[in-house]
């Protein structure tokens, strides 16, 4: 099994009859909604609110329940992956261009929990490119004020036109080298008027399960 699949099922053991669960995008994130739909189709009762147009249809697939976000008052546990993940639990994510709903479904949830590889850990963040989400109108400026915070912002492309979000937007890539003050810094760039949202969690995964040395490891905040 590689690691993937083993912190993603580890974080289905979290899941109970009747929760409202947020699930999360990506290839780690993919594991964990096969195992949910296993355990759906051996009866447990859930209802799934998916942070991306792919995770809806993995779900479906899965034959998990989705609820109307509409409809929601409460998430329960919301599991996801991330590019990189430091000592306090801090994260960067949007590396599927996910991050906006990734982040306001996270941040809804009374538990957030996160599953990444063993490559994903780092001392400091930022090695991973920071994801931003911008709205299209005025991108160049908005990618110009970004630079002035110490990054050469690169627009992310899908073959030869730019990425486009499920909510619209661009995505530009950030990369920052080494992030000191992340909870500064994610205030920073949501401040600049064109910017929808940064891929910087910070303070909210309740728990992180990755590997250490082939075994898997459980850490809180
Ligand atoms: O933030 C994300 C998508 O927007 C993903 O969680 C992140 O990119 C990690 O992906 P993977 O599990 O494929 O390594």
């Amino acid at each position: 099994m590689n690691e993937k699949q083993m912190v993603g099922e580890k974080a289905a053991e979290y899941i109970k009859d009747g929760m409202v669960v947020g699930l999360g995008t990506g290839s780690t994130a993919y594991y964990t909604i096969k195992k949910l739909g296993e355990l759906v189709r051996n009866g447990l009762n859930i209802t799934g609110i998916p942070t991306s147009e792919q995770t809806a249809k993995l779900a479906v697939e899965q034959g998990i329940t989705l609820v109307d976000f509409k409809d929601v008052k409460q998430i329960d546990v919301a599991i996801d992956g991330a590019d990189e993940f430091d000592t306090n639990l801090n994260l960067i994510k949007g590396g599927g261009g996910a991050l906006l709903r990734e982040k306001i479904i996270g941040n809804a949830a009374s538990t957030f929990i996160v599953i990444a590889d063993s490559s994903k850990g780092a001392e400091k963040l930022g090695a991973f490119p920071l994801p931003v989400e911008i709205v299209k109108f005025g991108s160049e400026m908005t990618s110009r004020k970004i630079a002035e915070l110490g990054c050469e912002p690169i627009l992310r492309l899908n073959g030869n036109r730019p990425f486009i979000t499920d909510n619209g937007n661009y995505i530009l890539d950030c990369d920052f080298k080494q992030i000191d003050s992340p909870d500064e810094l994610e205030l920073q760039l949501n401040m600049i008027p064109g910017v929808v949202e940064n891929g910087l969690f910070v303070n909210m995964a309740k728990r992180l399960i990755t590997i250490e040395n082939g075994e898997l490891v459980e850490k809180t905040r």
